[in-house]
C-alpha cells in the first residue's frame, strides 16, 4: 500500500537526516527538525510517486501501453469526464465499436490510471472462469464493499470461496426455492395492496409513486425473511430501522467521489478514521447491521434447538450443515442481505420506469398476467404458474440485459498474468462491464440497442445472443451471482403483481432521469422514482 510505505520510509529517513545534522539549520530543537525531515520526505515521496505513476508509468514503461486506447484522455481525469457525462456503460458501448481491439481496451482514470476492459468473450472466459482466482476482488473493495457486505462469499478468495461456495450452494437449490416462493408472492401482494392503499386515498387526485422507495422496502422484507426468517416490516413501516440504515449507505454521498479518490491510496483502517459523513455513515450503518445478524443467529439457534421451527431460511440451512461458525454465519448474512435487495429492486425500478414509457408492451404484459392470474387474491399461485407467463419471463429477461442493477464491477491482477497474449502486470485494475457487453451489436446483433422483450423468443432461448458471455447481468463462472434463481423467482413475481394491477406513466411526459447509486444503479428523478400510478379495474 502506497500511503503506508512513504509513511514507513519517512520515519527512518528522517532519522538519519537529523542524525547526519542536515537539518540543524532548521531549529535546533530535535522534535521540530525530525518534524520537518519527516514532512519533507513524505511530501518528496508523493511528489515522486505521482509523477513516476501519472507521467512514467503509463507513457514510457507500462507493459500495456501500446493497447487500443480510446481517444483523448484528459490529463487529470483520464476518460473520467466522460464516464460521469454519459449514461452509464454508453462510453465504453461506443469504444467497444469504435476502437479496433483484439480483446482488451485500455482507458484510464483519475491520474492516467490504467483500466483494462475486455471486450470478448475469449478474454472474459478467462478474466471470469479460467482465472477467476488470478483477477481477485481488488483491495478498494475491502473499504467501499466489505464494510457493509461483509467478509462472505461475495469477498472470498481462492480454496476459502470454493468452500463457501460449496456449503451455501444447496440453499439455493431449485427445490428450495419452490418452498421460498409463497414469500415472495405474499410479499408482492403486499406491496400491490399498499400501493394501491396508497393512490386510492381520499383528495388523492394525482397519485404519484415512488417506486425506488416501494422497490427496495419490498425486497428488503423478503431478503430479511427469506434469509433469517425475520420480517423487518419496511413495507408496512417507511421508517423501519433497517431500511433507514441501508438508504443511508446505498444513497451516494456528497463525499462519495472524494472518499473513492482517498480509497486507491490508503489503507482500510486509516480510511475508517476519515472525518467524512460518508465514512460516519457507513461505521454507524457497519455496527447495526452486524448486531441484527448476531442477533438473527442468537435467536435462530434458540429456535432450533427448541425444534419449535424448522425453517427454509437460508440461516437454518446454515446452521443445520453445521460447517460455518458464528462469525462467518454473520458475514454470510451481511453478504446475503446487501447483495439480494438492492440489486433486485434495481431491476424493479428499471422495470417500472420502462413500463412506464412503453404503454404497448405495458398492456400485453397485463393480458399475458391475468390470463394466467385470474386475480391478484388467487390463492393457488405457484412457481410453475409464474414460468408459464412466457411474455413476463421475455419482459424481466430483457430488463435485466438492457439495464444491469450491477452496471460495472472490478477484478485486480493478483500476480503478474496475461490476458490473450498480452502481459498484464500484478496490480492492473479490469472492468466487467454488463452495461456495455449486454447492449453490444457485435454480441446481440443490430438491434442490440433496442428494448425488445420478444427478442427472448428467438432461437436457443438466450435473445439471440452468440456467446454466454454476452449477458453479463449475474456475471459468469464460479464467482457468478449464487442468489440469480432466487433474484429471478423473486422479480418475476413482483413484476406479475405490478404490472397486473397497475397502470404506469412518467410523472411529466419524457421525464428527465439520472442513473445513479453506488453498487447498484437505478434510474431517478430528483432523488425518486416518481411514477403516476393507477389501479386498472378488473383484477
Ligand atoms: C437482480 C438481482 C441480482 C443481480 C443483478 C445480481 C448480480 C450479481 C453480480 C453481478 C454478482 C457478481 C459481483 C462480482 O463478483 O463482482 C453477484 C454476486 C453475488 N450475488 Fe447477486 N445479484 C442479484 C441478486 C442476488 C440475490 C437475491 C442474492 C442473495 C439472496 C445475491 C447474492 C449474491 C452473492 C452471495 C454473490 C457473490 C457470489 C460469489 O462471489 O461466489 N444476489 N450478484
Amino acid at each position: 500500500m502506497a500511503f503506508v510505505k512513504i509513511l514507513l520510509l519517512s520515519l527512518p529517513g528522517a532519522y538519519v537526516l537529523v542524525r547526519l545534522s542536515l537539518l540543524s539549520a532548521v531549529s535546533v530543537s530535535p522534535v521540530w527538525q525530525y518534524l520537518v525531515g519527516f514532512l519533507s520526505l513524505l511530501v518528496l515521496q508523493g511528489a515522486l510517486y505521482g509523477i513516476y505513476n501519472w507521467l512514467i508509468w503509463p507513457n514510457l514503461t507500462s507493459p500495456l501501453r501500446g493497447l487500443p486506447e480510446p481517444k483523448a484522455p484528459s490529463f487529470w481525469n483520464g476518460h473520467g469526464k466522460e464516464i460521469i457525462a454519459c449514461r452509464t456503460g454508453e462510453p465504453q458501448r461506443r469504444w467497444m465499436k469504435e476502437v479496433p481491439n483484439d480483446g482488451l481496451i485500455l482507458y484510464r482514470g483519475i491520474m492516467g490510471r490504467e483500466r483494462l476492459m475486455p471486450t470478448t468473450p475469449k478474454v472474459l472466459a478467462e478474466v471470469l472462469t479460467s482465472k477467476t482466482y488470478t483477477f481477485v476482488k481488488p483491495r478498494v473493495f475491502q473499504f467501499a464493499l466489505a464494510r457493509i457486505l461483509g467478509n462472505g462469499l461475495l469477498m472470498a478468495e481462492g480454496d476459502e470461496h470454493k468452500r463457501q461456495r460449496k456449503i451455501l450452494t444447496p440453499a439455493f437449490h431449485p427445490r428450495h426455492l419452490r418452498s421460498l416462493f409463497p414469500l415472495f408472492w405474499k410479499k408482492a401482494v403486499e406491496m400491490t395492496e399498499l400501493i394501491t392503499e396508497e393512490i386510492n386515498k381520499p383528495g388523492e387526485e394525482d397519485p404519484i409513486v415512488d417506486f425506488n422507495s416501494w422497490g427496495s422496502r419490498c425486497t428488503l422484507d423478503i431478503i430479511g425473511e427469506a434469509a433469517a426468517g425475520i420480517d423487518f416490516k419496511a413495507m408496512s413501516d417507511p421508517n423501519s430501522d433497517m431500511l433507514q440504515v441501508y438508504r443511508k449507505v446505498f444513497q451516494p454521498s456528497d463525499d462519495q467521489i472524494m472518499i473513492a479518490v482517498l480509497n486507491m491510496f490508503m489503507p482500510v483502517w486509516l480510511m475508517k478514521l476519515l472525518p467524512f459523513k460518508g465514512v460516519k455513515d457507513v461505521s454507524k450503518a457497519r455496527s447495526i447491521i452486524m448486531k441484527v445478524c448476531q442477533d438473527m443467529i442468537k435467536q435462530k439457534k434458540l429456535q432450533l434447538a427448541e425444534k419449535k421451527q424448522m425453517d427454509s431460511d437460508i440461516l437454518s440451512i446454515m446452521i443445520e450443515d453445521g460447517s460455518l461458525s458464528d462469525e462467518e454465519m454473520k458475514n454470510q448474512l451481511m453478504t446475503f442481505m446487501a447483495a439480494g435487495h438492492e440489486t433486485t429492486a434495481s431491476a424493479v425500478s428499471w422495470s417500472v420506469y420502462e413500463l412506464a414509457r412503453r404503454p404497448e408492451i405495458a398492456e400485453r404484459l397485463r393480458s399475458a398476467i391475468r390470463e394466467a392470474i385470474p386475480s391478484l387474491y388467487d390463492s393457488n399461485i405457484t412457481m410453475e404458474t409464474i414460468e408459464s407467463i412466457r411474455y413476463l419471463r421475455n419482459f424481466c429477461n430483457e430488463i435485466l440485459r438492457y439495464n444491469p442493477p450491477v452496471s460495472f464491477t472490478i477484478r485486480e491482477a493478483a500476480t503478474d498474468a496475461v490476458l490473450n497474449g498480452h502481459f498484464v502486470p500484478k496490480n492492473t485494475t479490469v472492468v466487467i462491464a454488463p452495461s456495455a457487453i449486454n447492449l453490444s451489436e457485435e454480441f446481440w446483433g443490430p438491434d442490440a440497442g433496442e428494448f425488445n422483450p420478444d427478442r427472448w423468443d428467438r432461437e436457443g432461448g438466450n435473445g439471440g445472443a452468440t456467446s454466454n458471455y454476452a449477458n453479463l447481468t449475474f456475471l459468469m463462472g464460479p464467482r457468478s451471482c449464487i442468489g440469480q434463481k432466487f433474484a429471478m423467482e423473486e422479480f418475476k413475481a413482483v413484476i406479475a403483481c405490478l404490472a397486473g394491477q397497475f397502470s404506469f406513466e412518467e410523472k411529466t411526459k419524457d421525464m428527465e432521469i439520472s442513473v445513479k447509486g453506488s453498487i447498484t444503479q437505478r434510474p431517478m428523478h430528483e432523488g425518486k422514482l416518481p411514477i403516476r400510478t393507477r389501479v386498472v379495474p378488473g383484477w
